[in-house]
């Protein structure tokens, strides 16, 4: 019997070999195969044209004469055994199916997505096609055996091998070569029987993963925070929505690319080589202030790669700063600009320049001076002249401020922190000043243990609420100040020097009012004008207040105004309306003179003026100098009974006021015009 004869006709001989294969898994060698790739070609006695279809191979073949076997186009399968190699492909992978013909390409990507592999997304291409789709969107090439088709740049190839023959194709073979399907049986049985495996597996694990997948996604994408897995090769292998969405990068892009190209500013490397936990940092990307901790993520004890988990922590400061417009709108705003800080004299006129100067820089501005000096209207004008002047200006000061008051009153406090904290917590003080500037007031009175929780705000640029765990970056300048002597009060220890130094960054020195007499008459009017009263202060007035020591420096002086405001009946008020006090420090030059000569005549000049020096050094200090670190203080040797001598007379001179008990010695003001005259 003769034995019936194919032509099989493929565009490529790798199509024909598993055309053949086919065929003799089916058929056995019963059948003769010829093909199109072994020329010449031999068109007698064939009973079967069997063609691919590509390029109309078998058109000129089935338009000669001598050809009158049927034709056949092969409808073609799958290689199930390789379809396995897609499954590693996750949802939304984007695959280039690359064929020799478009309508082929299409019809790879119809059979796929009808297979279950419609969760990837396909992109149709054969090297004839007009418009090139943009490969910079591919992840992965798919090819059916025409690897040498595939685009140079693709960096993943799949070859699920060349399409087989499908059942339908080899039934209609046996059809028409009069084989019966009973003889076809128990090899197709194992085609099917394969068939159904593969099904099986591709739906149980597309279906599977499918869902373990889109399950940990939502999980992965419900979390408020953003989750990058990078591996032990540093490649990002998981990148969830909210690390999307924070960072603005397309998670597809991400996957698969190193770290260093994605997120090169996070602090990554560090957690890779030590494959320890990294503990939480704060740090600033694309103005995103971003706070992470890292975590290895140990497989069977072996380190396969850091988690890391970020929070995007500007949207926590928006809030904040929405409480704190809040805020502002219920006061936390400036009053005073340089414009309102009154005083032409010299002295003024550079404290302003420096303070200007100091004003556009960035660091902690430390204001020192006597009580009443105008050190927070100096506070405000900084903070209106400096590029922070549309934040909040916060004040605190820390006289009489009590321990426990003052930590939850800087640093706020977290809900349940405390019997009686209201709900939801409180904001502190730093972080209200946020993006503006917060004004320690008297910070010389602040307890040691708050001194140290400021010193730790200011270097670690955060701050936690009371009772809280959650990190508020804060961006804030400081501006500090005190009327006392912190040097002082740091040999005493009752100020912490590595606080001071902090502190000490730019200093501000506010003179007292004794020192710019000149700047009287322009306060006056300057308070005048403010509190709406009608008076004119003459000459003399103006004179017996010049020669006023002023221990309480403007705030006593708008004082006085507002007192003479109200006992004043005339247009003005005259010497006999000023306060008794203020009358009798009234010394003229001549009696100044007049005890300079007394204290010369003494032989003891130098001596007088050591002692008086001395005093002034310790002006800042509330209380006065004992004896004892007086005579300590002196470079002059003087015995005990020399010094109370000494002192006697500069009592007696007004230059000194020695306190009963331990209350010791101070300078007066005449002691200090008498200084100046020694
Ligand atoms: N140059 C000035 N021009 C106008 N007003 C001033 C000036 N200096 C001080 N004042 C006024 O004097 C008062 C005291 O000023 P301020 O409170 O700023 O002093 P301070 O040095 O901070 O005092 P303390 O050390 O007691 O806190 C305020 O009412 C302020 O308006």
């Amino acid at each position: 019997m003769k034995r019936p004869v194919i032509l099989i006709l493929t565009k490529e001989i790798g199509l024909y070999n598993t055309f053949r294969d086919n065929i003799r898994d089916i058929f056995g060698s019963y059948i003769q195969l010829r093909s199109n790739h072994f020329p010449p070609v031999d068109l007698g006695g064939l009973d079967l044209i069997l063609s691919s279809g590509t390029d109309n191979l078998h058109e000129d073949i089935v338009e000669t004469s001598e050809v009158t076997a049927p034709l056949l186009i092969a409808n073609r399968s799958i290689d199930f055994n390789r379809l396995e190699m897609l499954f590693e492909l996750s949802e939304g992978t984007r695959c280039l199916l690359v064929s020799n013909a478009m309508d082929v390409a299409y019809e790879s990507i119809a059979m796929l997505e009808r297979l279950g592999f419609d969760y990837l997304r396909f992109t149709p291409y054969s090297p004839d096609m007009i418009e090139l789709p943009d490969m910079n969107d591919i992840d992965v090439a798919i090819t059916h055996g025409l690897v040498d088709l595939v685009p140079e740049n693709m960096d993943r190839v799949i070859d699920l091998g060349n399409r087989s023959l499908d059942l339908s194709t080899l039934f209609e073979i046996a059809k028409v070569l009069g084989q019966t399907l009973h003889q076809a049986n128990h090899m197709t049985m194992d085609y099917v029987r394969n068939f159904v495996r593969i099904g099986r597996e591709l739906v149980t694990a597309s279906q599977n993963e499918h869902d373990m997948n889109t399950y940990l996604e939502a999980i992965l994408d419900a979390v408020q925070e953003g989750v990058i897995f990078v591996n032990q090769e540093g490649e990002i292998t998981l990148f969830n929505q909210e690390a999307s969405a924070i960072l603005g990068i397309d998670a597809q892009a991400a996957l698969g690319e190193s770290w260093t190209e994605v997120v090169s500013a996070f602090p990554i490397k560090q957690a890779i080589q030590a494959e320890e936990s990294v503990p939480r940092q704060t740090f600033k990307v694309q103005g995103l202030h971003l706070v992470t901790k890292m975590n290895p993520l140990r497989l069977n004890g072996t380190f396969s790669g850091i988690i890391v988990t970020f929070q995007d922590v500007t949207h926590v400061q928006q809030l904040e700063q929405e409480i704190r417009r809040k805020k502002t709108e219920a006061g936390l705003t400036t009053k005073y600009t340089f414009a309102d800080n009154a005083g032409d004299s010299n002295l003024m006129a550079q404290t302003r320049q420096t303070a200007k100067k100091l004003a556009r820089s960035a660091y902690t501005v430390f204001i020192k001076g006597e009580s009443g000096t105008g050190k927070e209207i100096f506070a405000q004008a900084i903070h209106e002249h400096s590029f922070r002047c549309r934040g909040p200006f916060v004040a605190v000061n820390f006289a009489g401020i009590t321990q426990s008051l003052a930590e939850s009153e800087l640093f706020g406090y977290a809900e349940g922190a405390f019997t009686g904290a209201i709900r939801g917590g409180k904001p502190g003080l730093f972080e209200l000043a946020q993006n503006g500037t917060i004004f320690l007031d008297e910070i010389g009175d602040a307890p040691l243990n708050i001194q140290a929780a400021i010193l730790r705000v200011l270097q670690e640029k955060e701050v936690m609420r009371v009772g809280g765990n959650t990190i508020v970056p804060t961006n804030v300048r400081v501006i500090a100040a005190t009327n006392k002597n912190l040097e002082h009060m740091i040999t005493e220890g009752t100020f912490r020097e590595d606080l001071f130094y902090r502190l000490n960054q730019l200093p501000l020195e506010i003179p007292p009012l004794r020192d710019r007499t000149e700047d009287i008459s322009a306060l006056i009017d300057y308070f005048l004008e403010q509190k709406r009263i009608q008076m004119t202060f003459p000459p003399d007035v103006i004179e017996t207040l010049s020669a006023y020591h002023w221990p309480g420096n403007v705030r006593e002086l708008e004082g006085l105004i507002t007192y003479l405001s109200v006992i004043v009946d005339g247009p003005g008020p005259t010497l006999d309306d000023l306060p008794g006090y203020i009358k009798e420090e009234n010394v003229s030059s001549a009696e100044l003179n007049r005890i300079v000569n007394l204290l010369e005549n003494t032989g003891d000049k130098p001596v007088f003026k050591e002692i008086l020096q001395c005093l002034v050094l310790n002006q800042n200090t509330d209380r006065g100098i004992g004896r004892h670190t007086l005579k300590s203080m002196m470079t002059t040797p003087i015995s005990e009974g020399q010094l109370r001598t000494k002192l006697d007379t500069l009592k007696r001179c007004a230059c000194i006021q020695i306190g009963i008990k331990k209350q010791g010695t101070k300078i007066t003001r005449q002691g200090r015009h008498i200084l100046e005259r020694l």
